[in-house]
């Protein structure tokens, strides 16, 4: 895959296939997918978007719901464990929808099974899969067992970072630097210096903290002044709404209302809409409780996964399993790709139905590190069964 691109529009093109027996790669590729069951659509998390996932009009309903629905809160699901009634018919309706979303740890044998003779390359989002939702967006830390986790991970497979964050916050939070960065949902990428992709229009030679030689990729890197002004107009227009966190990601912009009074969530909807009216180059997503200010760029997550592969000389091989863990909205956006042409597996992190791309699911971040854990394991028992059977 070639990766024309320039500041406004990345745009992914085709090229010559990879020579794959210089790869010495096998030619069968096992599809990656989980078995589909009846589903109840009224299970579903619905939540209001247009086609481009903006959501333009503050005064609509939906907005309001959407907001509402942008994340489980704490205080719903404490009520739900008090009645029982109700507890219940939150478990059965989640039983129902792992039917067609496995858990990715009661289903691992069978993903096992799929992932047997390929090379796996880990996507991990940062916020609600390594680290879990908090009031505090800068008290978001992981825990060390989880780092732990992780870096385990990273020994067997080459293992990414993708997150909203800016990379430099990112980095900060999971502080491993074996890893593969990227930032600001995929627009701010510090990737393997290997394949053409180092040839890319806004993709430049850098060096790492640690003096490594890397490849940065920040398509939208024209943005950076804009968002600069954009993040400073955000700050004075809610400054007077309490609980209104803005934070600076760099390429984009999040504002949070996770600690704003419920009354007043119309309000800041309507506040960063009136300021993104001045810049239209600019729009406005949804994530959990944060609304997310992003250039109109033809870049996301999905874009950064096979930017990645691609960096890595991995992205036409048949023997290649990526797999993406994420929770929110955007990482959508990986799930397709990787859906898309069965590529790859999505596991959606979520303790509630949710409509989603991904194959298989997760409850919440400490199933992931069980789930990481596992494939660490497996990984090695596979490694050390080859070795004893090619001695036989
Ligand atoms: O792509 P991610 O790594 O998942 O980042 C998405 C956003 O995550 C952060 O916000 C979310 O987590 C906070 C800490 O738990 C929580 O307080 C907030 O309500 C969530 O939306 C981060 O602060 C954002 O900048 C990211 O865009």
């Amino acid at each position: 895959m070639d990766l024309k691109s320039n500041h406004s529009s990345p745009v992914l093109a085709e090229t010559s296939p990879i020579n794959k027996s210089r790869l010495g790669l096998r030619a069968n590729s096992v599809p990656c997918s989980a078995p589909s069951a009846p589903f109840s659509s009224g299970l579903y998390l619905i939540v209001p978007r247009k086609k481009n996932g903006i959501l333009e009009d503050v005064r609509s309903p939906a907005w309001l719901d959407a907001m509402k629905l942008s994340s489980p809160s704490a205080k719903l699901m404490a009520n739900d464990v008090d009645n029982d009634v109700v507890a219940s018919e939150a478990d059965v309706a989640y039983q129902t929808w792992m039917l067609k979303y496995p858990s990715a740890l009661l289903s691992f044998g069978q993903f096992a099974n799929y992932a047997k003779g390929k090379r796996i390359v880990l996507f991990l989002d940062y916020d609600g899969t390594l680290s879990p939702i908090v009031e505090d967006p800068d008290h978001a830390f992981m825990s060390e067992t989880m780092r732990e986790a992780v870096k385990k991970a990273a020994e067997c497979f080459p293992t990414a970072i993708i997150s909203g964050r800016s990379r430099d916050k990112v980095f900060e939070f999971v502080g491993l630097p074996e890893l593969y960065y990227a930032g600001s949902h995929g627009m701010d990428i510090m990737g393997p210096v290997k394949s053409s992709s180092n040839d890319h229009t806004n993709s430049i030679r850098s060096t790492d903290k640690q003096g490594k030689e890397v490849n940065l990729f920040q398509p939208a890197s024209g943005f950076l002044t804009m968002i600069g002004k954009v993040f400073a107009s955000l700050v004075e227009a809610t400054k007077d709404i309490e609980g209104v966190m803005v934070e600076n990601n760099k390429f984009c912009v999040s504002v949070h209302y996770r600690n704003v009074d419920e009354k007043n969530w119309k309000d800041v909807a309507a506040r960063v809409s009136g300021i993104l009216k001045e810049y239209p180059q600019l729009r406005l997503t949804h994530g959990r409780k944060v609304l997310e200010v992003r250039p109109v760029i033809d870049w996301d997550k999905g874009k950064a996964v096979m930017f990645l592969l691609e960096s890595l000389g991995l992205s036409k091989c048949e023997d290649v399993l990526p797999i993406y863990i994420g929770d929110d909205r955007t990482d959508e956006d990986a799930f397709k790709v990787l859906r898309e042409g069965n590529r790859g597996c999505g596991i959606l992190v979520s303790s509630i139905p949710k409509e989603s791309s991904a194959y298989y699911s997760l409850r919440d971040p400490s199933e992931v590190k069980e789930f990481l854990n596992s494939l660490v394991i497996w990984k090695k028992s596979s490694a050390l069964r080859y070795t004893i059977e090619r001695r036989i």
